[in-house]
C-alpha cells in the first residue's frame, strides 16, 4: 500500500482541524505502540486511516453502509459508521488486507469485547492525542502510562457520562466492551 497516497487523501477528506487531530493520533499511536510492544507500522497505518470517512454526511454513510458488511447495529447511530466504512475504504482503495489494522479502525469509536492490543492503541491514542482537551483527558493520559486496558476503560466511562448527560444514544457494544474490561481485571 502507498502510505503517502493515503495521507494525501486523508488530508483532502478532512478539515485542517480534524487533519491535525489525525496527525496527533498518528504520533500518539506510534508512541503507545512502542511503549506496549505493539507493531508501530500497523499502528501508524490504522491511525492515518481511522477518520477518513469522519466528515461524510449521515446520508452518505447510510447509503455506503447498505452495500458493505457492517457489524450489527452500527447503522442505528450513523456517526459510528465512519469506523467500519473507513476500514472498507482501507481494504478496497489502499489494498490494506491486514485484519488487525482493519478491526482497529472498524471499532475505534465503539470498542469491542476482547480488544486486541492494536485496537486499544488506536482507541486510546484517539482519546489522548495532544490536541484533545476535555474534562478527564489528563487522567486518561496518566492511565495510558501504566495500562492500556485501564486507559480504555476510563475513556469509555468518560464517553458514557458524556452521552448520558447529552441525552444521546449509547451503543451497546461499548457497554459490552466496558463489562469485558472489568471482568478481565477481576
Ligand atoms: N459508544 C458510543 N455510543 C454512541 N455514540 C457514540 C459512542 N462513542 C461516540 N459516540 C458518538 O459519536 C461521535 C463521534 O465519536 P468520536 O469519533 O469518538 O468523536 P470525535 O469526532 O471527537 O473523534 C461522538 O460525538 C458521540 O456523539
Amino acid at each position: 500500500m502507498e502510505l503517502s497516497q493515503l495521507i494525501h487523501d486523508v488530508k483532502d477528506s478532512l478539515t485542517p482541524h480534524r487533519f491535525h487531530h489525525v496527525e496527533g493520533v498518528v504520533q500518539a499511536s506510534i508512541d503507545l505502540a512502542k511503549q506496549y510492544g505493539v507493531n508501530a507500522e500497523q499502528a501508524e497505518i490504522a491511525a492515518w486511516l481511522h477518520d477518513i470517512a469522519r466528515e461524510w454526511s449521515w446520508e452518505k454513510l447510510r447509503v455506503a453502509s447498505q452495500t458493505i458488511e457492517v457489524p450489527p447495529g452500527f447503522a442505528t447511530i450513523p456517526t459510528l459508521l465512519h469506523g467500519p466504512i473507513g476500514a472498507h475504504i482501507g481494504k478496497t482503495h489502499y489494498g490494506i488486507d491486514d485484519e488487525l489494522i482493519l478491526d482497529a479502525v472498524r471499532y475505534h469509536t465503539t470498542g469491542r469485547p476482547d480488544m486486541t492490543a492494536l485496537d486499544m492503541v488506536l482507541f486510546v491514542a484517539d482519546a489522548i492525542e495532544p490536541g484533545r482537551d476535555y474534562a478527564g483527558v489528563d487522567q486518561i493520559r496518566q492511565a495510558a502510562r501504566r495500562s492500556l486496558e485501564w486507559a480504555v476503560r476510563l475513556s469509555i466511562d468518560n464517553t458514557i457520562r458524556f452521552l448520558v448527560d447529552a441525552g444521546k444514544p449509547l451503543f451497546p457494544l461499548t457497554v459490552l466492551t466496558r463489562n469485558d474490561l472489568i471482568m478481565r481485571s477481576e
